[in-house]
């Protein structure tokens, strides 16, 4: 292994474009070209080290700061833009993503070197690491192997056929995981995952569907249907890398419903790119399939994730402060879009730190061409996947129905963010409730299409009202084998006082919108100025400072900054009381009520 190209790294040799003065390599695990920058996982042999930072011009960052952050990447204020001014081409077409260098370290051992990764050193010794899996033996009698389709840093995958039962002479494609790479507990834990997620997921219309798992003494063999038509990638490198805005819109649509399918069983991907969508057929039109869960994981729906994964062009700012959930993969879809629209990537440096810096520093450019010539709703859409700040990102469902993608006829999924948001509500204080009914009383038909949707499949009583047993209900027809691995239904538990009382769709809006997304929306001044109007009428009343420090968990050292939230003339919450109120506080640890 690792001598064989094939087609698919020779089609990305030609498209690819990585940088004017870049050299190519070609990695010995035959996985890629790769420029030969620092982003490399390690120097071809003989060559000299370069600084870590190789443009011509300085850096206008610091370098090796000492931050939780992945090495390189330094906590310093925001800059406004990508200093684009510099490039030639500002940000160039996309190529083969790679994956985060921490957490290739982590998964295979060692610090992947130029060439094939040395097998025999990993972090623990090889004969304690138990390697079998409990897989069928008997890959050889089952299926035929035929000629290699792909290859990723993990495995390389061949089409094959089935030799016997119901999958005789159907065409098949196999992930072939040498185990010999799997020298840590890691990476073993990984295939285990990788193969289970596989399973429990399989069936949804846009992800690849799982046959079988074998393994042999050598490798694991994952056997699933084959797609023929290529990876995403290559048809937007063969199409110059840019889409037009309706396919773009066709693409983004599969992508977001299967992503959303995974959010709802309480998977979170974690490696959303172009190179895990695949076309079932070469035909235009053909439908995408999400590939490669080798970095997946379960989660729970107030669980957060602290490893670093993922590849590096794709990564999430929060994935780097080491803090996330299924907003990353949004991310991730985000930086997808921004690709399919103008066929540049929005964040790009030489080097793996230079993308952090990007990614959590700089806004993409959406000035030059072609972003003039999109459409407001094209360009709005990526905006709301793109937040830095997590919380104001939209959820795969809410994306669906953005204006941009807008099909009356189109299916809404369930959406777990009604759950998390429904159960904040039900926990609220009964002010905080007041303010959001009243906010909920402005929502524009914007929000209101989605929050239809959503109430639509909690399937409503009669009487227009819906209860625990109805978010239940909508839940359980949704489960899979996923969904009980990732133990998302133990949300429930947590919204308990719906048990014992009707919620109408009035107060259901009040329940399912979350500020901070809304603070990301064009309308949410007009949005909040209403809110505040109805509050006045019908749930604005006098409270003091300390009630008010109360209602938001902080101590008496917040009381100078609440005052001016509260109105003199009359002790109420003023407007910007009312609207500070809602978004709640993140004031330093000194201002923290002791608990
Ligand atoms: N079912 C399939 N049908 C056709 N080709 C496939 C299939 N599954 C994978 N491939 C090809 O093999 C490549 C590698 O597969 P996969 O992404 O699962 O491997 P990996 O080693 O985990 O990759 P990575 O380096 O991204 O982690 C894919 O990009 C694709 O080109
Ligand atoms: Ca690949
Ligand atoms: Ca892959
Ligand atoms: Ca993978």
């Amino acid at each position: 292994m690792g001598q064989c190209y094939g087609k698919v790294n020779q089609s990305k040799l030609n498209g690819e474009e990585e940088a004017n003065t870049t050299t190519y390599v070609v990695s010995g695990d035959g996985n890629q070209i790769q420029p030969l920058t620092p982003v490399n996982y390690g120097r071809a042999k003989n060559t000299p080290a370069r600084s870590s930072n190789p443009s011509p011009w300085p850096s206008p960052f610091p370098h090796g700061s000492a931050s939780p952050l992945p090495s390189g990447v330094s906590p310093s204020p925001a800059r406004t833009s990508t200093p684009r001014r510099f490039f030639r081409r500002p940000f160039p077409p996309p190529s083969p993503a790679k994956h985060i260098k921490a957490s290739l370290i982590k998964r295979l051992g060692v610090k992947p070197k130029e060439g094939p990764i040395p097998e025999e050193r990993g972090t623990e010794p090889e004969q304690s690491l138990d390697k079998s899996f409990g897989y069928g033996k008997n890959f050889g009698a089952k299926y035929e192997l035929g000629k290699e389709v792909g290859r990723g840093h993990f495995g390389h995958t061949c089409s094959g056929r089935g030799k016997k039962g119901d999958i005789k002479d159907h065409p098949i494609a196999v992930k072939i995981i040498s185990k010999a790479k799997m020298t840590t507990a890691i990476a073993i834990e990984d295939v285990r995952r990788e193969v289970k997620l596989l399973k429990s997921l399989s069936g949804h219309k846009y992800l690849i569907k799982y046959y079988d798992a074998c393994e042999d003494a050598n490798n694991v063999y994952i056997v699933m249907e084959l797609c023929d038509g290529g990876e995403l990638l290559d048809r937007i490198l063969a199409r110059g890398g840019k889409y037009p805005e309706d396919d773009a819109k066709a693409i983004v649509v599969q992508i977001l419903t299967v992503v959303s399918f995974c959010h709802l069983q309480g998977v979170v991907h974690r490696d959303l790119k172009p190179e895990n969508f695949l076309f079932t057929s070469s035909r235009e039109d053909s439908d995408l399939k999400l590939i490669d869960f080798g970095l997946s994981d379960f989660i729970r729906p107030d669980e957060r994730l602290n490893y670093i994964v993922g590849s590096a062009y794709y990564v999430a700012p929060e994935v780097l402060h080491r803090s996330y959930s299924l907003e990353a993969d949004i991310w991730s879809i985000g930086v997808i879009t921004y690709i399919l629209l103008c066929g540049s990537r929005p964040f790009w440096a030489r080097t793996e730190s230079g993308i952090f810096r990007t990614v959590l520093r700089t806004e993409p450019n959406y000035d030059d061409v072609p972003w003039p010539s999109c459409s407001s709703e094209g360009k709005d859409f990526v905006k709301r996947l793109l937040n830095k700040d997590y919380r104001k990102r939209m959820s795969a469902v809410q994306a669906l129905t953005h204006p941009w993608l807008r099909d009356d006829s189109r299916v809404i999924p369930l959406d777990i963010l009604i759950y998390k948001l429904v159960k904040a509500y039900l926990h609220a204080t009964p002010l905080r409730r007041a303010a959001l009914k009243a906010l909920a009383k402005a929502l524009t038909e914007n929000e209101l299409v989605y929050l239809r949707a959503q109430f639509m499949l909690l399937g409503p009583n009669k009487d227009g009202s819906v209860s625990l047993e109805n978010f239940k209900t909508a839940l359980m027809q949704n489960a899979t084998d996923a969904m009980r691995e990732s133990r998302v239904t133990e949300i429930l538990h947590t919204m308990e006082s719906l048990a014992y009382r009707k919620m109408y769709f009035e107060e259901f809006c009040a329940a399912a919108i979350s500020i901070h997304q809304l603070e990301a929306v064009d309308a949410w001044e007009e949005i909040a100025t209403a809110g505040f109007q109805h509050f006045e009428t019908e749930g604005n009343r006098v409270i003091t400072i300390e009630e008010l420090a109360r209602e938001l968990n902080v101590g008496a050292s917040a009381y100078g900054h609440l005052r001016d939230w509260v109105r003199s003339s009359d002790g109420k919450l003023s407007y910007l009381g009312f609207t500070k109120f809602l978004h709640g506080v993140t004031l330093r640890a000194a201002h923290a009520r002791p608990r």
